[in-house]
């Protein structure tokens, strides 16, 4: 399967989103200058750059740091990884949890870089299918395990704030590759581990 992987932006955005913040205040009526807004743009700016951060990240090196040879096929499951996203569609936030396994062929990776990995994805515009797929098939092409499997639950905030305005309902996708794909048990053992079930 053919997974859209994003392009690796490496300027900051700062100094041009505060003209643009600017534009937008005053676009809405506001008086950028009066003193509650005066560092506002400055404000937003720098908080846009933080939340698109995942484009100055090079996810493939994220995991190519911490790879390391070890004797140990059996599943290894992170649940429960926070994130925080922002819809494509009208840049509102989406934010939940990631749930991420594999199993090792030969290596295994730095538990903390499973988490750095969904952040790399998720500080992005995305959809959530697109963020689900980008993180399971860079650990299969990275760590080239016998299978890896994401599975995402997210709030959608251009549902809740706006839209639709459905206060309860929550996104589940996921990615199943190798042997969560063609194994069955395989597959129930993790979504028995998400569930917090030991076996
Ligand atoms: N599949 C998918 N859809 C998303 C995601 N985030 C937002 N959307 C949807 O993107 C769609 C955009 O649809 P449009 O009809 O063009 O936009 P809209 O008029 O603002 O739609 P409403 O949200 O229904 O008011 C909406 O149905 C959103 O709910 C996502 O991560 N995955
Ligand atoms: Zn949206």
């Amino acid at each position: 399967m053919s997974v859209q992987m994003p392009v690796h932006n490496t300027e900051k955005p700062t100094d041009s989103l505060e003209a643009h913040v600017r534009a937008i205040l005053e676009a809405l009526g506001e008086d950028p200058d009066r003193e509650g807004l005066e560092n506002t743009p400055a404000r937003v700016a720098k908080a846009w750059t933080f939340l698109t951060g995942g484009y100055r990240e090079d996810p493939d090196k994220i995991i190519n740091g911490a790879l390391f040879t070890e004797d140990y096929q059996e599943m290894i499951v992170e649940k429960d990884i926070d994130f925080y996203s922002l819809c494509e569609h009208h840049m509102l936030p989406f934010h939940g949890k990631a749930h991420v396994g594999y199993i090792p062929r030969k290596k295994i990776v730095g538990v903390s870089k499973l988490a750095r990995l969904v952040d790399a994805y998720a500080r992005r515009l995305q959809v959530q299918e697109r963020l689900t797929n980008q993180i399971a098939h860079t650990i299969m092409d990275r760590i080239n395990p016998l299978g890896a499997a994401v599975v995402m639950e997210a709030e959608h905030m251009c549902m809740r704030m706006r839209g639709v305005q459905k206060q309860n309902s929550t996104i589940v996708t996921s990615a199943l590759l190798g042997a969560f794909r063609t194994q069955e048990k395989t597959r129930a053992e993790f979504m028995n581990l998400i569930r917090g079930h030991a076996s």
